[in-house]
């Protein structure tokens, strides 16, 4: 009866802590530029060793500009930064991604690229959308700056096991429909916290349709909706995926591995503390209207009305947001005009997320008065989106083609969407100032974003003539 948390979780219990807490061997840990640089200095201050350089990894994302021609220093607040964390990482034998290098990403893009991050294991980062990872069936979560220290020096944390759940979006959406649709409109279905406590398994034929990169979007908002954790079962397509990569095994250790990754899912008549069941067919291009990932609708849809809150406090909330939004209720969220443009993220700066924005982007230009930037995600990603022309087909439309980090974001490094501007963006998070003091973001797809870009106003991609 075991469920995939089970299977994920148990093999990796060092110790029953009681109470239902374990201690748990972690088998890898991705450090970057704002937590992992600040864990190895107090690992330094306390005279602390690393207990196993070689499961650790170490890049640069959210503090470095994304500037063509950047370097560590080109933004000064953030050189400290990533000059701390390339020294820690030598000093402690940890391998370091740098800037120019293959491995240089946003943290959760170059894990899965470079192989670190495999099916089965436990993986940290003191990051909160390490759940991306869980779309290769890893059991991988964020985690806060002491329980980093203590994973570093002694490869184990204490971690209390989350309720099991599970989520199948059944039946195949139509044409137009992407995976970020899919999590955004179960976001706006079950709400921000529907997923508290819990480790999401996302399941049912839509998930298993789709690719790795699409399964790290949808597990990428795991947190979104309250879960550290959430997770696809792996399956040949993952295997596929895995292969050859430059840390993955091969060989004789790869058909070992895979012996075991084939037995990691949910026995049928597995027991999930929480079900959800979503009918994917029905799920239409998503977008955000306000200022929580909760808060998303149908492209067709009406912006809603304050009064139309289940609860007085949702109520406030949403008028909260509405006048931060600078929006009118009632109105089609189609037809809103954007100033601004944002396609990267851990979310959607991977190969099938830039094509999927070349591909609207290729033949038009960005409207008059909207800045549009593409960051890719990793080195990697960018390259090969220059091998393939899609940076070409991005600047004859007029849009900004960049070096890879978390940029606008999360505007910590510099980047910022001006105040009161509107941003389509396909990032996770619309918080209050997440692009830049008063700057409002709309949450959607990269081909939705690309739409957005050349008609200068949230549009539904279907509607763009081919
Ligand atoms: C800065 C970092 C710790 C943070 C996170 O934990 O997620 C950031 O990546 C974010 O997306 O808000
Ligand atoms: S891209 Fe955004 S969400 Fe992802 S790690 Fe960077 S700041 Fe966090």
């Amino acid at each position: 009866m075991p469920t995939l948390l089970d299977r994920l979780w148990d093999p990796h219990v060092v110790a029953d802590l009681g109470d239902g807490w374990s201690l748990l061997h972690i088998d890898r840990v991705l450090m970057h530029d704002l937590s992992g640089w600040r864990a190895m200095e107090e690992m330094r201050e306390r005279g602390l060793a690393v207990a196993a350089p070689d499961l650790a990894f170490a890049t640069p994302d959210h503090a470095v500009s994304t500037a063509p021609g950047r370097r560590g220093d080109s933004y000064g607040p953030g050189e400290r930064l990533w000059s701390g964390l390339r020294d820690g990482a030598a000093r402690n034998g940890i391998p370091f991604f740098d800037l120019g290098q293959v491995g240089q990403g946003i943290v959760h893009v170059m894990g899965p690229e470079m192989g670190i991050t495999l099916p089965g294991t436990t993986l940290v980062c003191g990051d909160s959308h390490t759940c991306t990872n869980g779309g290769l069936g890893a059991l991988a979560f964020g985690i806060g700056s002491s329980e980093l220290v203590h994973v570093l020096a002694t490869q184990v944390l204490r971690q209390r096991k989350p309720r099991a759940m599970r989520v199948r979006f059944e039946g195949r959406p139509g044409p137009g429909v992407t995976p970020k649709d899919l999590i955004l409109h179960l976001i706006g279905r079950i709400g921000a916290d529907g997923g508290a406590g819990h480790a999401v398994e996302f399941a049912g034929e839509a998930i298993r349709a789709l690719s790795i990169e699409g399964r790290m979007t949808v597990c990428n908002m795991a947190i979104e909706l309250g879960a550290k954790m959430g997770f696809v079962a792996p399956d040949e397509t993952t295997f596929a995926y895995v292969a050859g990569r430059p840390f993955a095994p091969g060989g004789a250790m790869l058909d070992r591995a895979l012996a075991q990754w084939r037995g990691l899912a949910s026995d049928a008549d597995a027991v999930f503390d929480r079900e959800v069941v979503v009918d994917a067919a029905g799920i239409v291009p998503t977008v955000s209207w306000g200022t929580s990932p909760e808060h998303t609708i149908a492209i067709d849809a009406a912006i809603p009305a304050p009064g139309a809150a289940p609860d007085a406090e949702r109520r406030a909330a949403w008028r909260a947001a509405l006048d931060y939004m600078g929006l009118t209720p009632g109105r089609p969220i189609a037809g809103t005009p954007v100033d601004w443009v944002f396609i990267g993220s851990c979310t959607n700066s991977r190969m099938s997320d830039l094509r999927e924005a070349a591909a609207v982007a290729r033949g038009r230009k960005v409207a008059e008065g909207v800045r549009a930037w593409v960051v890719p995600g990793s080195e990697a990603v960018k390259r090969q989106a220059e091998a393939e022309g899609l940076d070409a087909v991005f600047r004859s439309a007029g849009f900004e083609w960049r070096e890879p980090g978390c940029s606008l974001c999360v505007a910590a490094n510099g980047e910022r969407v001006p105040e009161s501007a509107r941003c389509a963006s396909t990032s996770n998070r619309n918080f209050v100032g997440r692009q830049g003091p008063g700057a409002r973001t709309h949450l959607m797809g990269p081909a939705m974003a690309a739409a957005a870009a050349v008609t200068g106003a949230i549009i539904d991609v279907r509607r763009l003539a081919a």
